[in-house]
């Protein structure tokens, strides 16, 4: 296939759906072209240095703003993180005779409003955590650059977090993670700081038969490189500026 040809998608979620998770997950391998890669990852590292917000081990983008108080500003994404991925998003239906032709369907907005843009070097992961209230619960994962895997915790009785991953989903470059329901309100999603993910395999990849390419993986390993990822969401609270008393309109 040639490298700018469209990525060919499955006909519904139905058919991206890892089964062997609690709800609800979908994984589609090739839901961007290499070209489509290659150019978001230019437009990330050619956006202006105050974009970046350096964390310890890791830096972030936050698109069109970072949140205040849980709200966003209304604001229009850019054009290089709406196209070609929100379109294609909204094609995507859950089931084959579903008209509901988008994961957003009962979100406030129809769409995501909202992307972070976080980027992981080798050795460097994202502590267990929920993503709290400000969204809508269905996240949308684009990787970019390399693969790694996100572990999903279970909680303790007493609501501790349990150390160990239940489930890994290894995400590779140009792939989509789509996590909603339970996954988002339940259980906790983190990245482990390795500098290579291993023990990989049918038995303990969820999304082991989904992959593009398990062949890649066969020696168990995948050696980390940098890997991008831009987090779609719907933000359920917007605010208008220009309000002279200073109060928010909802949208
Ligand atoms: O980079 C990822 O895939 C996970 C990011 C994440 O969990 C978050 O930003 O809330
Ligand atoms: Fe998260």
């Amino acid at each position: 296939m040639a490298s700018n040809a469209n990525p060919s998608l499955p006909d519904s979620l139905d058919q991206a759906r890892i089964t062997v998770l609690p709800a609800t997950a979908f994984y589609i391998s090739d839901f961007i072209t290499e070209d489509e890669e290659a150019s978001i990852l230019d437009k990330i590292a050619s956006a202006p240095k105050p974009r970046w917000k350096q964390l310890t081990h890791r830096r972030l983008q936050t698109w069109p703003s970072d949140l205040v108080n849980n709200k966003l500003i209304d604001a229009p994404l850019p054009a290089w993180l709406e196209e070609p991925i929100v379109s294609r998003l909204k094609t995507l239906r859950l089931t084959q005779d579903s008209d509901l032709v988008n994961v957003f369907h009962d979100s406030p907005h129809q769409r995501p409003n909202h992307v972070l843009i976080n980027e992981y070097p080798p050795g460097v992961g994202i502590m267990p955590h929920k993503d709290g209230a400000a969204y809508h619960p269905v996240v949308c994962t684009v990787s970019l650059g390399a693969s790694l895997c996100l572990n999903i915790h279970k909680t303790k009785e007493d609501g501790a977090l349990e150390a160990e991953p239940t489930w890994r989903i290894l995400q590779e470059p140009r792939s989509l993670l789509i996590t909603t329901a339970d996954l988002y309100t339940h259980f906790l999603h983190g990245i482990a700081d390795v500098t290579e993910d291993v023990e990989l395999s049918e038995n303990t990849i969820a999304n082991w038969t989904l992959l593009r390419s398990s062949t890649d993986f066969q020696d168990g390993r995948n050696v980390r490189q940098i890997r991008t990822s831009l987090t779609y969401r719907d933000v359920m609270s917007v605010s208008r500026l220009g309000n002279k008393l200073g109060t928010f309109f909802k949208r």
